[in-house]
């Protein structure tokens, strides 16, 4: 059963005066349980979404057997498709809507706005990475969007004020499109992504990816902010975990201090939420982030939301949060087959200029299936333990460094109490100092270890590992790219951190 039909039937089957909104409607993709449904405006989008949803998505399900969702994008190519003839009063605006109000650099991007996609067909074949300004443009057009000609994006440039810098909207400058290795488990999303970036607030409203633990979510969140600025400078683009909203909600209350908060997360183009599974059980933060929703949302200022889960089994979330939710598109990350860890791999050796050669990747790849943090992590110890013995890379050793990582018989849980008791343990310092406040030299190089060992171990995030410390989330991300630098350079942290992740696992295992 192919959309185009079951779409004409469902549309058929609408009161006249409900017809005519579907009218430009243009049913784009089924993908999944996902029917993505283009529309001219966000006038129509708004009446997809809300009166007429629940009506249309009974209507899919039924046709198609089983529940289907609604996507529902706005190309305003369709209106131009619509209306026979522009009137001269529509001519000026839709002008206007052409991109006129942003830096000509942004428009003239390559690849962009020519409706050619520069891009390869990425259907088949190898696991890639992504170049946004030619393939993005291609899946963006798969997903529905017209590209980014003729679209309005509804805000202008702040001239006068610089735009922010990476480091003010929060942004890894290493997660971007360029460095996202594509394959079949991460194209839609991906797709998806791209999509939003090239027309935030028109493509889907909001979007939220899902997935478990080490799988890209936070690298294509960061990418949507980077892309969002490399077109439209000037955007606003804010990225924040659950965890740190949540935190600086708090903190704000306790300063009197809410409506800079409230400015803070209003007054943006595009807001990228990390790890929403955090926001479960906190009532007064749902409803804060209720308000900063609806606004963002009402005013077409895109929002993106990761969480481990989908929406629905957000059980300690309001009803009314996990609706707004559903709104728009939800999409999945999974693991990566064997191909794109491969691909993954090649990519961090090469950007990072790690030695290895492809049988040894493949190795790595191979042994290593869930997690693209802890692939990453065995290429840098491989590496890393190759460096130190002034040896070449090869599989022998490779065997040796992956044998003390991977325990036979699965992994066993380990829990930020152990690493801290071992780290400690390890040291000769007391767990106290070791998430103290003390500053000694030897007890900051302890404690960075163990930060880098629950990022490793521990599916924790990184402000979750920053409370057991009592430090932000930004302590973290330096201890652990201290380690993994450290790792390659002084062999005495190399064989520290090797002694104490088996003695951890070891302890692990035996319960
Ligand atoms: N497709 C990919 N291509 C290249 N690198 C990737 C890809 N997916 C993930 N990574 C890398 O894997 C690491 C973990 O990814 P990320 O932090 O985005 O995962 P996550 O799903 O947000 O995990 P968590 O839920 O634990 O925060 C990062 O270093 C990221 O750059």
């Amino acid at each position: 059963m192919d959309l185009n039909t079951v779409w004409r039937d469902v549309v058929e089957e609408l009161q006249p005066n409900q017809r005519a909104w579907l009218r430009a409607s243009e049913p784009v993709t089924l993908h999944e349980n996902t029917a993505i449904i283009a529309v001219p405006n966000d006038f129509t989008r708004g009446q997809l979404e809300g009166r007429l949803r629940a009506h249309l998505e009974d209507r899919l399900s039924d046709r198609f057997g089983r529940e289907i969702r609604m996507a529902v994008t706005v190309n305003p190519g369709l209106e131009d498709e619509a209306a026979p003839l522009p009137t001269i009063d529509e001519a000026p605006a839709r002008q206007s809507g052409n991109n006129s109000d942003w830096d000509a650099d942004v428009v003239d991007l390559p690849g962009h706005g020519t409706g050619h996609g520069a891009g390869r067909v990425l259907d088949h074949g190898e696991p890639e990475s992504s170049r946004p300004s030619g393939i993005g443009h291609q899946l963006g057009h798969q997903l529905g969007q017209g590209g980014h000609s003729g679209f309005d994006p509804g805000y202008t440039p702040e001239r006068p004020t610089p735009p922010p810098t990476a480091l003010e909207t929060r942004l890894n400058p290493k997660y971007t499109f360029e460095t996202f290795v594509i394959g079949s488990s991460n194209r839609f999303p991906h797709a998806a992504a791209v999509a939003v970036a090239e027309a935030p607030g028109k493509a889907y409203n909001p979007l939220l990816v899902y997935g478990e633990s080490g799988l890209g979510k936070t690298h294509l969140l960061h990418a949507i902010g980077h892309y969002v600025r490399s077109l439209y400078s000037g955007a606003k683009v804010r990225y924040v975990s659950s965890e740190e909203f949540t935190n600086e909600f708090i903190n704000a209350i306790r300063d009197d201090r809410q409506d800079r908060f409230k400015r803070r997360y209003r007054d943006v183009d595009v807001l990228l939420i990390d790890d929403i599974q955090f926001l479960e059980g906190k009532t007064q933060t749902q409803e804060e982030f209720f308000h900063t929703f609806n606004t963002l949302h009402n005013a077409n200022k895109q929002i993106v939301l990761t969480s481990d889960r989908p929406p629905k089994l957000l059980e300690a979330l309001e009803d009314r949060l996990r609706n707004r939710f559903e709104w728009g598109l939800i999409t999945d990350v999974q693991a990566p087959d064997l191909e794109t860890r491969i691909a993954i791999l090649r990519k961090k050796a090469a950007m990072d200029r790690l030695t290895a050669p492809p049988d040894v990747l493949e190795f790595i790849a191979s042994k290593i299936q869930t997690n693209i943090r802890e692939l990453e992590g065995a290429l840098i110890r491989v590496t890393a333990f190759a460096n130190l013995n002034r040896q070449e890379v090869d599989m022998s050793l490779a065997e040796i460094v992956l044998k003390d990582l991977i325990p036979e018989g699965g992994e066993p849980e380990i829990t930020s109490q152990l690493i801290i008791a071992q780290t400690a343990a390890y040291f000769g310092v007391s767990i106290d100092d070791l998430c103290g406040p003390s500053r000694g030299r030897h007890l900051v190089m302890a404690r960075q270890i163990a930060m880098y060992l629950c990022r490793e171990l521990t599916s924790m995030s990184l402000p979750q590992i920053g409370k057991e410390f009592g430090r932000d989330h930004t302590t973290v991300m330096y201890a652990d790219r201290k380690i993994n630098q450290l790792l390659a350079e002084r062999r005495a942290v190399f064989n520290q951190v090797s002694e104490l992740t088996n003695r951890i696992k070891m302890q692990a295992r035996q319960g």
